[in-house]
């Protein structure tokens, strides 16, 4: 149990090319409900207070950046991305052990929709769990899976299955080990909760909202636009 409020901060890997979406610009720029989806994704993070500052990977290559003018409470500090979503994560998380920070919510630039409710509750379950947690959403659908052509091969049991969304929640020092350990180019490393999980680990999986959709493919910005249309009317009231 924690008595103390640890030095938190955020972690936002934003130096994907995006090559599903394959949109003229780099999609953390697209234009959502008069934002960018970057900036949703960061003014997202600093709807909880124990929040203290945002790093972010942006790529060596960035010219969109620069032009944005964030209007933050918090201080965005950038980092320069890698190759990979985790080289890109270790980058952000070496920087922020250089500057004594606790523990780390790592976000996807991507994932523009996070809600502050969604927020301080895995915040909260991972202060608690010693491996961390994730926001996750359990599978709905039935579900198969299929041979290279696509043919079933077999049905598999939902129960007990999620999908991994972010933020995801850690102590930075058992995070920064694991990355470096397994090394940033590990096949398996899709998220930081991979990283603790082949360390041994076992973070705790914490239910998200289903709005919570990464900008992926073509039409998710649609979706997420409409997302972001209806939250900010059900603020107004
Ligand atoms: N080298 C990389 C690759 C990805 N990301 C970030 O990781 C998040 C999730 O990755 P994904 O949706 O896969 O983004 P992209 O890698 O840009 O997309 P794609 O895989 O379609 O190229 C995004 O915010 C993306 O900018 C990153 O910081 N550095
Ligand atoms: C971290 C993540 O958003 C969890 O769903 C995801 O793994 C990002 O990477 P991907 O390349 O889009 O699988």
């Amino acid at each position: 149990m924690i008595d103390h409020i640890p030095s938190i901060a955020a972690i936002v890997p934003a130096a994907g090319s995006g090559q599903r979406m394959a949109s003229k610009i780099p999609k953390q720029y697209l234009q959502l409900a008069g934002k960018t989806v970057l900036e949703h994704s960061l003014h997202a993070l600093t709807q909880d207070s124990r929040i203290s500052k945002i790093y972010l990977a942006l790529s060596a290559e960035d010219t969109f950046f620069s032009a944005l003018q964030l209007q933050l409470p918090i201080p965005v500090i950038p980092v320069v991305g890698g190759a990979s979503r985790a080289a890109s994560v270790l980058a952000g998380v070496e920087q922020a052990r250089l500057d004594g920070v606790a523990y780390v919510v790592v976000h996807d630039a991507a994932r523009p929709c996070l809600q502050a409710d969604e927020l301080s509750k895995v915040i909260d379950v991972a202060l608690t769990h010693p491996q961390g947690a994730l926001l996750a959403l359990p599978v709905a659908d039935t579900m198969k899976r299929s041979d290279a052509q696509n043919a079933v091969r077999h049905s598999v049991k939902r129960e007990h299955l999620w999908h991994a969304l972010t933020p995801q929640v850690f102590a930075l020092q058992p995070l920064l080990n694991a990355l470096v350990s397994l090394g940033v180019d590990h096949p398996e490393l899709t998220d930081e909760a991979s990283a603790i999980e082949l360390s041994g680990g076992k973070p705790q999986l914490v239910a998200g909202r289903r709005t919570n959709i990464k900008v992926t493919q073509p039409g998710d910005e649609q979706l997420a636009d409409m997302y972001l249309k209806f939250f900010a009317t059900e603020r107004q009231g």
